[in-house]
């Protein structure tokens, strides 16, 4: 069953079309990757299905509603986790998801973050101001805070960009925590180890075009040469480059 689907969606910055026409659909409980050149517009496709961008053209279905039509249930089933720590700095973990949660009108604020820090086993710092936390810290408390109103389908714009190998698997475990409670989950990712891991399918983005989306698996024996096994990154580059011949 579908979860989200987005068909021939088109978005200009000026005079630049920056998304071509992309149509793409999730399963319930599928995680998707949404690889691509720098620029080839990941950001502002996960941002048309959070509904905090709005598209030129095309249809949006999120859990068969219109993210425009219907904001408020779209609201509550979809949650972004930004590529930029945009927690309060001065408040403590505890307080930016109570803020969260309030704002969200999550009901029993309190009792819900506690649940969530319990959860994610982030209890320890609940006192710990922003501004002290670590870049991994961070990002799993942006995480943490995507959950708080328990929604669906959760957006994660690269999740793990500029961590330690060490807290890339971290945040990895989490993702991986999220999909066993059955979320639709949205990966934008430059590393193929991360959509090779994570991904039941990737979508594959340049310049505003959708080039190809498939398994893992199928995406490289499409590339593959005989029984040549190549790795994602190879089969990523073969599409990126023989476009460019054309
Ligand atoms: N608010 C904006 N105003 C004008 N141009 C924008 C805006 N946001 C993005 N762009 C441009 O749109 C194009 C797509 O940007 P986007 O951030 O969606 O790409 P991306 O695939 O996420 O890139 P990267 O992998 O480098 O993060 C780029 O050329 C970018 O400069």
């Amino acid at each position: 069953m579908v979860s989200f689907s987005i068909e021939n969606i088109r978005k200009k910055y000026g005079q630049k079309e920056v998304l071509k026409g992309v149509s793409i659909f999730a399963n319930h409980g599928e995680v998707i990757g949404l690889i691509g050149t720098n620029g080839a517009g990941k950001t502002t496709l996960i941002k048309i299905i959070a509904g905090l961008s709005k598209a030129d053209a095309g249809t949006i279905n999120i859990l068969k509603s219109c993210p425009i039509k219907n904001r408020t249930l779209v609201r509550q089933q979809i949650a972004l986790v930004p590529q930029e720590n945009n927690l309060e700095r001065e408040c403590s973990v505890f307080e930016v998801l109570y803020l969260y949660a309030r704002l969200f009108g999550v009901v029993e604020a309190k009792k819900r973050v506690r649940e969530i820090l319990h959860e994610f086993t982030m209890q320890d710092w609940q006192t710990k101001k922003v501004e002290h936390l670590s870049g991994g810290m961070a990002r799993k408390v942006l995480i943490a805070r995507a959950m708080l109103t328990n929604p669906k389908i959760i957006l994660l714009d690269e999740p793990s960009v500029g961590l330690d190998p060490d807290v890339r698997q971290e945040i990895w475990q989490m993702i991986l925590q999220l999909r066993s409670l059955g979320k639709t989950i949205l990966i934008t990712t430059h590393y193929m180890d991360e959509a090779e891991f994570l991904c039941d399918r990737v979508a594959l983005l340049k310049e505003g075009r959708l080039l190809y989306m498939d398994t893992v698996e199928g995406l490289k024996e499409h590339v593959q040469v005989a029984t040549e096994k190549i790795s994602l990154e190879t089969a990523f580059l073969h599409f990126v480059r023989e476009k460019e011949k054309l």
